[in-house]
């Protein structure tokens, strides 16, 4: 089945009866990035589903990612979380990687937020920063929105906003009250799976680029056309390739992660409890 619209129907159906009747409606869908999946382990009273269990979802393959959805209460709020999510470099089209998003709002969630493990391009991010993406580049050179026109998206939909100033904004008075240093800048998805190279990343920083990764954007296309709101987080797990002697691997970029979860649980549970 392709991963769109009706699938979606299917798959949100499938989570509701494991939820029963009365089940809040989440505000917001979360998905949680490489090293970060300990924000899964502060929503209360969570129902908890392994990603096999859900119709359309493949499983997750990529260490440091659990595999599994949970819909529960976060600052105070109901909402459904992603423990992990499906990389283009899996193997996946890029409208398989955005679909647990087309379930998100299928269960009704009108704000999606996003985070994810990503190498600081610009020169004075350091491992364990956090930065706010204040917009993105596709250089995946692949469109989730690609092909035949899903019921209730456009066929042209706007991308000149993103990312929700008005949630942008209360995401940096959450960062005030919890004491969490937080910055802005754009984010670039690669296909990967190799990390860039030192030339590459050199043509992203004249780009424009502060953060490179491997995930986020068709996500975030997703969730544009459906109309939702987006906000989202990159932790900075690494200099990018050349910026720092360090070679490049996945079980460094977990570690950086986890040593940044404290703060990044800390903001996004407060975010959340501040969402309109
Ligand atoms: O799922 P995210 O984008 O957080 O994971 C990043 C990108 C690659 O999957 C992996 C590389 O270490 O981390
Ligand atoms: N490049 C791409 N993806 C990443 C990186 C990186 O340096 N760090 C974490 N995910």
């Amino acid at each position: 089945m392709v991963p769109g619209a009706a699938a979606a129907k299917v798959a949100a159906e499938y989570i509701r009866q494991r939820l029963g009747p009365d089940a809040p409606v989440p505000v917001c869908g979360i998905v949680l990035g490489s090293g970060l999946g300990g924000l899964a382990d502060r929503i209360e009273r969570a129902v908890r589903i392994p990603f096999s269990h859900v119709p359309g979802f493949p499983t997750a393959t990529v260490a440091g990612h659990a595999g599994q959805l949970l819909v529960g209460m976060l600052g105070g709020r109901q909402v459904i979380a992603m423990a992990g999510r499906f990389h283009m470099y899996e193997g996946h089209e890029a409208a398989l990687a955005a679909f647990p998003v087309r379930v998100m709002h299928a269960l009704g969630a009108r704000v999606y937020v996003a985070s994810n493990a990503a190498g600081g391009v610009r020169r004075t991010f350091n491992p364990g920063d956090l930065m706010v993406i204040s917009d993105h580049m596709n250089l995946m050179f692949r469109n989730p929105l690609f092909g035949a026109v899903e019921p209730g998206d456009e066929r042209f939909p706007d991308m000149s906003d993103p990312y929700d100033a008005e949630l942008r904004a209360l995401l940096h008075e959450s960062a005030r009250t919890t004491g969490v240093p937080l910055q802005d800048g754009v984010y670039c998805g690669l296909l990967g799976p190799t990390y860039e190279t030192p030339a590459e990343v050199r043509m992203l920083e004249r780009l424009g680029v502060d953060a490179v990764g491997m995930s986020t954007v068709p996500e975030v296309i997703v969730a544009r056309a459906l109309g939702m709101r987006v906000a989202a987080v990159s932790c900075i797990t690494n200099k990018a390739a050349g910026l720092s002697l360090e070679k490049l691997n996945h079980a460094e970029v977990m570690e950086a992660g986890r040593a940044v979860a404290g703060r990044f649980e800390a903001l996004i549970a407060e975010f959340v409890g501040r969402l309109p």
